[in-house]
């Protein structure tokens, strides 16, 4: 089966997921409207045939056949518009199932690996709207109802021309069917073309997504970007399309000459009719059914814009396979947790990672212990892995070798999201939510039932509580000015919303407390304020600070220097500063430049 026809199967045995009884009432109607012309072209045959008999005897009769062809005239235009509004709904609703897969897939696998494989980004792409897209969807089942219909007319024409005169019909089919895998073969071929470079597909997309949905807007302005950016995703997509442009004209002559060819088919076929007919072998009627019959078998070798819409659709749903396929690959969530969690300290034994597969590895042997119930902080120079190490602490990547534990239970024995319900986290590029203020600090828990008075705790302690009697419509103030009576935040102001989103979860029954530079946004007296309340929060609670604040850092009861991918220094403060080493000298050259 080729690529093309296995696509189609696969749109097809989509459609019944986007509502089985519509589909049954689509199907129908795309056969009955296929067949009102065939039986159009009958009526129409005797009509032809009849009416020099029926001027002359008949004129009742010759109205009721005229009436018979306008009331199927008129039928067949009402079967087709209803056609067209049942392949739009089903469409549309496909689209919805396939969007909603997509985005399934892409949130469905426990870690963050699938994100860096560039074959699921490319995937994610061309399911998401690279040519089309869902739309094109849409358009794909709609041009599947009405493509479906006129092969089905075909199909008819073809059985009618062969039953009046089998000869005859055997060239016109064979020179139609041919002249039609020709045409669709080069249309194929063009297409598939566009799917060559998805590379640059991809770098294309990501210039005109940078213009259009927004995040890069003050730099464009500020370094003067636009046009540049404008550039760079016009030469790209150019040398996507060029390629394909040029295969295109060089198909364009071995068209034409078919079409001639097919042409000179059509030249003969109405001579061996009009001799037909004034040789008497065939009557009038006989002729008029044969010419309507030829011309519904045109459909059999063109390529319409309906081949375009389908080819759109079908690539958009082929790549929602196999996106789901690729991402299949990656972790899921496990059924069930292996083994009971328990407490205890967290520790890295042995841990080696690199994010890819052949890279550089980051951790390179980590030995790490996190003391229950204690402050641990893990300092190091930028690039040395300490995101890493909480990446690993948080099963968004597994360890290539060595164990992340838990007492004496392994992280990958756990549900790691079971696991991940027993941590408050603050990372580095926490998340700004266009939300209302009180969902973007309960997003933080697991159980969001703290109520009115854990929140305002959590806000008090994040240093929140000025913020929040400044906003308009207070804890439901939605986050974004791009929304109607929202606001922005500065940066400390949203750093303080993630830190309360950590509080409110360490509040609502998490355990670990992991910060990843939370306070690195805050004004230095924020800071010390802030850092203080955590610590109060975080009593008797494990916790982990990545830092390079020393100010924050030094308060922790235990440090770890991560250094060239392992732990190059330990212990705390005062022992550190005694030891001499780099701790001591990154502590001295914040402060020297702090006097
Ligand atoms: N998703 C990723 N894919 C490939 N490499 C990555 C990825 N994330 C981080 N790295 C690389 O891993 C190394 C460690 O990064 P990490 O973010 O852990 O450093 P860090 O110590 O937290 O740095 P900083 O102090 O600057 O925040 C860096 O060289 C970085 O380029």
């Amino acid at each position: 089966m080729t690529a093309g026809r296995s696509t189609m199967v696969q749109l097809l045995g989509m459609l019944p997921a986007a509502g089985r009884g519509l589909t049954a009432i689509t199907a129908t109607a795309t056969v009955v409207t296929a067949l009102l012309p065939l039986v159009l072209m009958q009526v129409v045959g005797v009509l032809v045939g009849s009416v020099p008999r029926l001027l002359a005897d008949d004129r009742p009769a010759l109205w009721m056949l005229l009436a018979a062809v306008g009331v199927l005239l008129a039928v067949q235009q009402l079967a087709g518009l209803l056609l067209a509004g049942l392949s739009e709904r089903l469409g549309r609703r496909l689209n919805l199932v396939l969007r909603t897969r997509v985005m399934k897939a892409m949130t469905e696998p426990v870690g963050l690996a699938h994100l860096d494989d560039a074959r699921v980004q490319e995937l994610r792409l061309g399911a998401q709207g690279l040519r089309g897209g869902y739309a094109g969807v849409m358009g794909s089942v709609v041009g599947l109802t009405h493509n479906g219909g006129l092969l089905l007319t075909a199909a008819g024409c073809a059985v009618t021309i062969v039953w009046i005169s089998p000869m005859l019909g055997a060239i016109l089919l064979v020179s139609h069917v041919a002249v039609g895998t020709l045409a669709r073969r080069r249309f194929r071929e063009s297409v598939s073309l566009l799917h060559l470079d998805p590379a640059r597909q991809r770098r294309s997309a990501y210039f005109r997504d940078l213009a259009l949905a927004g995040g890069a807007d003050k730099e464009l302005r500020v370094f003067g970007l636009a046009g540049w950016v404008i550039d760079r995703f016009d030469s790209t997509w150019f040398a996507v399309m060029r390629s394909a442009w040029r295969d295109r004209r060089r198909s364009h002559p071995v068209l034409f000459a078919a079409y001639v060819a097919l042409g000179v088919v059509y030249a003969g076929a109405a001579y061996w009719l009009v001799r037909a007919g004034t040789d008497h072998v065939m009557g009038v009627s006989t002729i008029a059914v044969a010419i309507q019959a030829i011309l519904g078998l045109m459909t059999l070798a063109t390529v319409s814009q309906w081949d375009e819409l389908m080819q759109a659709g079908r690539d958009a749903s082929a790549a929602v396979v196999a996106l789901e396929r690729r991402i299949g690959e990656f972790p899921a969530r496990a059924a069930a947790p292996v083994v009971p969690a328990t407490g205890g300290d967290l520790v890295f034994d042995n841990v080696r990672f690199a994010y890819r597969a052949g890279s550089r590895a980051v951790l390179k042997g980590v030995d790490l212990v996190i003391p229950e119930g204690r402050a641990t902080a893990i300092v190091g120079r930028n690039g040395c892995g300490k995101s890493t190490l909480l990446k690993l602490l948080l099963r968004f990547y597994e360890p290539d070798s060595g164990r992340v534990c838990r007492g004496p239970v392994a992280l990958s024995a756990l549900d790691p999201v079971a696991w991940r319900t027993r941590c408050a986290v603050v990372f580095q590029d926490y998340l700004r939510m266009a939300v209302s203020l009180r969902d973007a600090v309960e997003f933080g828990a697991w159980d969001r039932r703290g109520g009115q008075q854990a929140l305002d705790l959590a806000a008090e302690r994040a240093g929140l509580s000025q913020v929040l009697a400044e906003l308009p419509d207070g804890w439901d103030t939605v986050l974004s000015p791009r929304f109607a009576g929202g606001v922005d935040l500065s940066g400390g102001q949203w750093q303080k919303v993630a830190i309360a989103r950590a509080l409110y979860a360490l509040d609502r029954g998490a355990e670990i407390l992991i910060m990843d530079e939370p306070t690195a946004s805050l004004d230095a007296e924020a800071e010390q304020a802030v850092y203080e309340s955590i610590i109060e929060a975080a009593a008797g609670r494990t916790s982990i600070l990545v830092s390079h604040r020393f100010s924050s850092v030094r308060k922790a009861d235990h440090i770890h220097v991560l250094d060239d991918g392992v732990i190059a220094e330990h212990g705390s403060h005062p022992e550190l500063m005694a030891r001499g080493g780099s701790y001591a000298r990154m502590f001295d050259k914040q402060a020297e430049l702090l006097r």
